[in-house]
């Protein structure tokens, strides 16, 4: 098996009147994060970490932002379908590093959730996956609580 780095970054604006959903899990906070899907920001990093490392194009190519079959969608589906497109080639995943940045709220609180929640999407152990969080030091967007960016790397070992 070769060994293929993956990485991803998204961002999704802070927003009045949405849940927020990170990793799969609902963390309650004031406000929650806009978009287009259910706007979770960590799985829409880890999917695109992983199509990266299949060189298979982004998260956008499979499920295009101009659909409205994705309005709304839980974002299990999209790492599921990421899961899905290791296992076509014959593949598996060696670990996963996913950190989300912002200052609020804090995530470290919840990082056991997602992990396992992420696991159980991909169908690996727990312990291949990583959840860990950073704020900016109040500078940037991160900084000033308009938005929450989300960072993850991956290693997936294909034939
Ligand atoms: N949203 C966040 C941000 C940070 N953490 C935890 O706090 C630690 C310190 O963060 P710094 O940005 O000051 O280095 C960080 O290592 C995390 O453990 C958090 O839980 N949620
Ligand atoms: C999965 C999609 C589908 O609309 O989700 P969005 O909520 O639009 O989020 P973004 O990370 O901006 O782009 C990825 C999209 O393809």
């Amino acid at each position: 098996m070769i060994p293929r780095i993956g990485t991803g970054f998204d961002v999704h604006a802070m927003a009045e009147g949405r849940k927020m959903i990170i990793c799969g899990i609902e963390v309650p906070h004031e406000k929650g994060l806009a978009g287009h899907s259910d706007a979770d920001v960590g799985i829409h990093a880890l999917c695109d970490a992983i199509y990266g490392a299949l060189a298979e194009g982004d998260i956008g190519r499979h499920f295009p932002p101009s659909e409205e079959n994705w309005k709304d969608a839980d974002s299990a589906r999209f790492l599921r379908h990421a899961a899905e497109r290791i296992a076509a080639r014959g593949g598996q995943l060696a670990n996963a590093d996913i950190t989300i940045i912002c200052e609020r709220p804090k995530i470290t609180p919840h990082a056991p959730a997602m992990r396992a929640r992420l696991a159980e999407l991909l169908g690996v152990d727990v312990g291949l996956i990583s959840v860990k969080a950073t704020t900016t030091e109040k500078l940037g967007f991160t900084g000033r609580g308009e938005g929450i960016a989300a960072q993850a790397a991956v290693i997936v070992l294909v034939p």
